[in-house]
């Protein structure tokens, strides 16, 4: 089964996605792999995507968010591009006031996560914006600082309009706000980009260690497939005892004894199922910070063991 790579590309309003796309996409041209292009733009014309050229596969999402509003059609995007032109990576663009945790979320429904690999968030800074943060409405500064905190790789850009002791204190703050995300400084996204065409980012909080290419994702997914039916007590159990670091559970799943199949949702803390009218795969998504995937796969096992278990003794009775 074919995974596609996606890089995720955010940063506020202006700071250079595109700029480092198009970079991105120059470096692409040297290695022979089908890249596909999702471009997502708040109005209904994108300039952005006229940039571009014809090297990739172009698709567009205007007139809304793909964290909020087009969330859904993000995943179609991606499960057409899987079952269309199946690209070895995909790029996307997000709008300037997307968070990284919903562009994630929306690239990792249960239906296409098998199929893709999160490879990095991207987050381009405008380094003067950074530093005149305060100057933004609180939402609007959290969002900037979020999309600083939950991305793995950050390319501080346009250095050219900040002073030498500017761009120091960008840097420093943005290491405090993220110690374990990689950083790069920029000017129209120039920078070095090592042999696969990323940018060469260094280790945020040790300056002096090798640089790597992308860096460990903060924000993980897993995906797992369940084997039996399970009993719904024991799963909502499983779901209440989930820790703080999980910040959402999504996906399908039969439970003994019921003909529907169930479309779960768990966020921050709060789990909702529902029926569903379509028989699906029964697979659930796992997102959150610093996963520790071999655990959670352990406690899944359990899951299906007690699950059958519960079953085998409601039959002897
Ligand atoms: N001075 C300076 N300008 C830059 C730099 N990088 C990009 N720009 C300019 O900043 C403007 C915005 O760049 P884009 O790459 O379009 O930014 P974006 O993040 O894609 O913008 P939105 O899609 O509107 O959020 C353009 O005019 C770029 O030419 C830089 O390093 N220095």
């Amino acid at each position: 089964m074919k995974e596609m790579e996606i890089y995720i590309l955010t940063g506020f309003l202006g700071s250079g996605k595109t700029t480092l796309l198009q970079k991105l996409l120059e470096k692409e041209k040297n290695r022979d792999r089908k890249v596909a292009v999702i471009m997502n733009e708040l109005g209904s014309y994108s300039v952005d995507s006229k940039l571009l050229g014809k090297e990739a596969t172009l698709r567009e999402l205007l007139k809304g968010c793909i964290c909020c509003t087009l969330k859904d059609e993000m995943e179609n995007e991606i499960l057409s591009l899987y079952q269309s032109s199946q690209p070895d990576v995909i790029y996307i663009e997000a709008t300037g006031i997307a968070h990284p945790l919903e562009i994630l979320d929306a690239c990792t429904s249960p239906i296409i996560a098998p199929y893709v690999q999160i490879k990095a968030i991207y987050c381009v800074v405008d380094a003067a914006r950074w530093l005149n943060r305060k100057l933004l409405n609180a939402n609007i500064r959290l969002l900037l600082e979020e999309q600083v905190m939950y991305s793995s790789n950050i390319i501080i850009n346009k250095i050219d309009i900040v002073t030498d002791d500017e761009r120091t204190r960008v840097r420093e703050e943005i290491a405090g706000k993220n110690p374990g995300a990689a950083i790069l400084e920029t000017t129209f996204s120039n920078g070095e980009f090592d042999e696969y065409g990323k940018p060469l980012c260094r280790p945020a909080a040790a300056e002096h260690t090798p640089a790597h290419a992308a860096h460990q994702l903060k924000m993980l997914t897993m995906t797992y497939q369940f084997s039996v039916e399970l009993n719904k007590q024991a799963f909502l159990s499983w779901l209440s005892d989930l820790p703080g670091n999980v910040l959402r559970v999504k996906g399908f799943v039969r439970f003994h004894g019921e003909k529907s199949t169930y479309l779960i949702q768990y966020a921050y803390g709060i789990p909702v199922i529902e029926k569903m009218p379509l028989s699906l795969r029964d697979t659930i998504v796992i997102i959150g910070s610093n996963l520790q995937k071999d655990v959670h796969k352990i406690e899944l096992k359990k899951l299906e063991k007690k699950s059958l278990d519960i079953r085998g003794n409601d039959r002897r009775i």
